[in-house]
């Protein structure tokens, strides 16, 4: 991998009080093709668990008007935002529709919110996870990534058979120093919008060489000072109930990520690899439950006053973290 670019996130220089701006989640939108559907499914399953946040949808500008108007009758606030792609290079994705993924960036420049959870199109939220807006600031809040699909096989932890889920399965090799920083999953993530971020993350991405993985290596290059990993129940990547079950209690998941090869629930066959499983099976079920669920579609009466936002209980995971006074992100000069 490039260097990474370090982010000297906190600074003495005083807190900001964004305590006044909204939250919200957010995802990502790209093309003309099915993965709407994904984002009705999550606006749906967002408002099944009484989310108090709404949806915003970034859109890539050859999503279809029809599409966009599908979305604001789910009660999504859909923003246009313009591609980002990485310099010019020879590089081989791990997967080719990786490199619109780096327009998902843009999204650090929301600054009318002081804090967001980004879910991926393909990704279900089963149960209310809120209380993610509440966790400390400064950090970007993310769960680790599994090295062990073929989709990994460039990498030098695939060869050898290593994987931060199990460390202790196949040890890192001492002759390699010490074993890569931890490395989170880009399709769900709690971060902090901030104009002055942004800038460098654009700035970052002009002299980061792109790498297989695409926006998700170079944001945790980025961000991998103040990356603070969260239980996989926030992020199961399904590779995870046949790589390291050990690490999965399927009854306690909160966010699936359907993002192993045919597992999308819309384009669902069940012919892939695994894709049989009876617990694959199940979750796809689930996902089409909420999405077939009409009573589950926007009502313009459901809207939460934004003034009852704020009454919210600070669950588990807040309990854990240790309180920090509020800080803005300020990155260090990229040392690239
Ligand atoms: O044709 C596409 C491909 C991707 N995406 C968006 O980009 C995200 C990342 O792609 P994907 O989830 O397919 O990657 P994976 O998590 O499976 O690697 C998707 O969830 C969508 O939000 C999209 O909108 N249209
Ligand atoms: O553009 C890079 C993408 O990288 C990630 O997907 C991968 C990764 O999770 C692997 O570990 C899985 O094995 C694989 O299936 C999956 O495609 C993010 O989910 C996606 O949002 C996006 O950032
Ligand atoms: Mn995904």
């Amino acid at each position: 991998m490039a260097p990474g670019v370090p982010v000297d996130v906190f600074s003495s220089s005083g807190k900001v009080n964004r305590g006044y701006l909204k939250k919200a989640y957010v995802t990502f939108l790209a093309g003309n093709g099915d993965y709407f559907k994904g984002v009705v499914g999550l606006a749906k399953g967002l408002r099944k668990v009484k989310s108090a946040y709404p949806l915003v949808v970034a859109v890539l500008p050859d999503v279809p008007e029809e599409h966009r108007e599908i979305l604001r009758s789910q009660g999504c606030i859909v923003r246009e935002i313009e591609p980002i792609y990485p310099p010019k290079n020879q590089i081989q994705f791990a997967m080719a529709h990786f490199v619109i993924n780096y327009s998902k960036l843009r999204i650090w420049n929301f600054e009318e919110y002081s804090k967001m959870v980004y879910l991926d199109a393909d990704i279900q939220v089963y149960e209310n996870i809120d209380h993610l807006l509440d966790t400390p600031h400064g950090y970007i809040y993310a769960v680790m990534d599994c090295y062990c699909e073929k989709v990994w096989s460039h990498s030098f932890q695939y060869s050898i058979g290593y994987c931060q889920q199990c460390p202790d399965r196949v040890k890192w090799p001492a002759e390699m120093g010490s074993p890569p920083p931890l490395y989170f999953n880009a399709g769900m993530f709690v971060f902090e919008p901030c104009h002055l971020t942004y800038e460098k993350l654009l700035e970052a991405l002009q002299i980061t060489p792109p790498t297989p993985f695409a926006e998700q290596d170079f944001l945790n290059m980025f961000f991998q000072k103040v990356y603070k990993p969260i239980p996989v129940a926030y992020n199961l990547v399904l590779a995870m109930l046949w790589r390291h079950p050990e690490n999965v209690e399927l009854d306690k998941v909160k966010v699936v990520h359907y993002c192993a090869a045919g597992s999308k629930p819309w384009r669902y066959t069940g012919k892939e690899e695994n894709m049989e499983r009876k617990d694959v099976k199940m979750l796809v079920a689930k996902w089409w439950d909420i999405y077939n669920d009409e009573s589950l579609d926007f009502k313009a009466e459901n809207l939460v006053p934004e003034a009852d936002q704020t009454t919210f209980s600070k669950p588990s995971i807040m309990a854990s973290m240790p309180d920090q006074p509020a800080i803005s992100y300020i990155p260090a000069p990229s040392a690239a």
